[in-house]
């Protein structure tokens, strides 16, 4: 798992590591640099003229060894500056002195407008919002039409916060070593594009000094965190869950959970559903047992938790009355292993005098709005929302999944993490369904709370990933339940 940091850590890191390996900071641009231009001689073809902005700090520096490297490469390299290069950082300079003569060099009014713009402007250096020229510049890319990658940092984005002002829209932001904070923030897509983090080999224990709680996760030792099973196990071993929910007209969603739950490995599940979604489920899933329903047309009654692992409840659940009678139910009776969704958490909401029983062993998957109704907060803009979700694990002592792009898990020791698998093709009716499924039948098989989340997080992400490949904008949440097994495979879990 990759710590992130804020982007005044940068600077510190930066100088710890290069005192530590002996080299100098000018080295280390280079790789930033070589690594950039790996990364771009992938996505860009040759033919492409490229011009590349550069501010006069180290981000600037990065950019002009950039254009060196990719007028090496063969590419036609054009270089704009803004600023006073005269006062530029000690990289940026001794950049400039080595950039090729044949690299046009002008200030950035001059520079001639390429088909693949680099922004290389301001890093993680920025320090207040963009003005005079800075803004004028960004201004004028952006309504260019060009291919447009930042390095590092889309300009004009603090690294840690909140966008005010004008911001470069990059349509690929290349950053170095770990994403800084403010690229996994939804509002900031705009500016951001797809995010590439690439290493500059930084090692690890350089990070310890620092005591940031946050974390990026891309599936790093994702084996490790999975159980085995001998060869003489039984379905028992496997877990023995119930997945509760469903309403009439809503029975896909605990279909979708039942499915995923399976499909994730689960050796029994059970289904609480009403009496309208018998038939259904047995008929759709013919692997799944359902519990004698409680209500007609919305679940109810009450819930046999004896020799159950895990009880997974939300899904198309509603908020009748007998719906609200189960959640309040589990939450007072059952101590086990327990992942509450969608209407199971905005039943919570209106009810904040049940907070009090959430446990060690309750894990909540709110998507933004869902968290909004729980906590009963509005978050004026991500980094709100982060703390808000932190403060809440902490004072619950619960799990609490935030689901969208870059899900970010939160742990009741105050550590959270950022997943990095997923994609927009995700973004359809029943995915979260596929998650509270996949994350039951875990917690089941006896993963401890850590790992279930993580692999959950992690597999479901990635499963997205792969059903969207193949089906693109057409990706169905039962297509991502089916690429689970694949995900597995992928990973050597068998
Ligand atoms: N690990 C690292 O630390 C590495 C950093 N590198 C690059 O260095 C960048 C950071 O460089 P710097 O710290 O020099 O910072 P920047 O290049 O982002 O900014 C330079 C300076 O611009 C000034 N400034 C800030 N906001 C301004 C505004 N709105 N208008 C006008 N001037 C403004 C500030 O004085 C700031 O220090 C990173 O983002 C990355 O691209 C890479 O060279 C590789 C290694
Ligand atoms: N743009 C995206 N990138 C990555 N993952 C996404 C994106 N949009 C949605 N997802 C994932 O899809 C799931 C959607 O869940 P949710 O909003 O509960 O949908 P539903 O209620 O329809 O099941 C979440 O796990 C979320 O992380
Ligand atoms: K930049």
């Amino acid at each position: 798992m990759q710590k992130i940091l804020s982007g005044n850590e940068v600077k510190s890191l930066d100088q710890q590591y290069v005192a530590g390996e002996g080299i100098c900071s000018y080295q280390l641009m280079e790789r930033a640099a070589r690594v950039f231009c790996a990364w771009f001689v992938q996505e860009v073809p040759m033919e492409k003229s490229v011009s590349i902005y550069c501010g006069t700090g180290n981000n600037g520096g990065d950019g002009l060894a950039i254009a060196r490297m990719l007028d090496g490469k063969g590419y036609s390299v054009h270089v704009g500056l803004i600023g006073d290069p005269d006062s530029g950082s000690p990289d940026f300079r001794q950049n400039l002195q080595v950039l090729p003569e044949r690299v046009s060099l002008d200030s950035w009014e001059k520079c001639p407008s390429g088909q693949v713009i680099v922004d290389a402007v301001f890093g993680v250096g920025i320090n207040r919002p963009l003005g005079g020229d800075y803004q004028s510049l960004v201004q004028e890319l952006n309504a260019r039409a060009a291919l447009k990658i930042s390095v590092d940092m889309p300009s004009g984005l603090p690294s840690d916060g909140p966008a005010e002002g004008d911001v470069f829209r990059a349509d690929y932001t290349v950053s170095f070593q770990f994403p800084k904070l403010s690229l996994l923030a939804p509002e900031h897509a705009v500016f951001t594009g797809k995010l590439v983090v690439k290493s500059i080999g930084i090692d690890r224990r350089y990070f310890e000094s620092f005591d940031s709680r946050r974390f990026f996760y891309s599936g790093e030792a994702l084996e490790t965190l999975h159980k085995t099973f001998p060869n003489s196990s039984h379905k028992g071993d496997f877990g023995r869950i119930i997945l509760a929910g469903g309403s009439y007209g809503k029975m896909g969603s605990i279909g979708l959970s039942t499915r995923a739950a399976l499909r994730t490995g689960s050796g029994l599940v059970f289904c609480k559903v009403p009496a309208c979604g018998v038939d259904i489920l047995q008929t759709s899933i013919p692997e799944a047992m359902v519990l004698p329903p409680g209500g007609e047309t919305e679940v109810g009654g009450s819930l046999e938790t004896e020799g159950i692992d895990a009880v997974g409840m939300g899904p198309g659940l509603g908020k009748g009355k007998g719906a609200v009678e189960l959640v309040h139910e589990l939450l007072r009776r059952y101590s086990g292993p327990t992942v509450l969704d969608a209407d199971a958490i905005n039943i919570l909401g209106d009810h904040p005098e049940w907070l009090s029983f959430l446990h060690a062993k309750v894990v909540l998957t709110p998507h933004l709005k869902e968290f909004e109704r729980l906590t009963g907060i509005e978050g004026k803009n991500h980094f709100h929302r982060m703390d808000l979700a932190r403060d809440f694990v902490v004072k619950y002592g619960c799990v609490l999944v935030l689901k969208g792009a870059y899900t970010l898990i939160s742990f009741p020791d105050g550590q959270q993490v950022f997943n990095n698998s997923g994609s927009v093709h995700m973004a359809t009716g029943g995915s979260g369904d596929v998650l509270t499924g996949i994350l039951t039948s875990f917690l089941g098989q006896g993963y401890s709370m850590k790992n279930a989340v993580l692999c959950g997080v992690f597999h479901h992400g990635h499963a997205g990933e792969l059903a969207g490949s193949q089906f693109g904008r057409g990706t169905l949440a039962s297509d991502i339940l089916e690429k689970i097994p694949e995900s597995f495979r992928h990973f050597g879990i068998v």
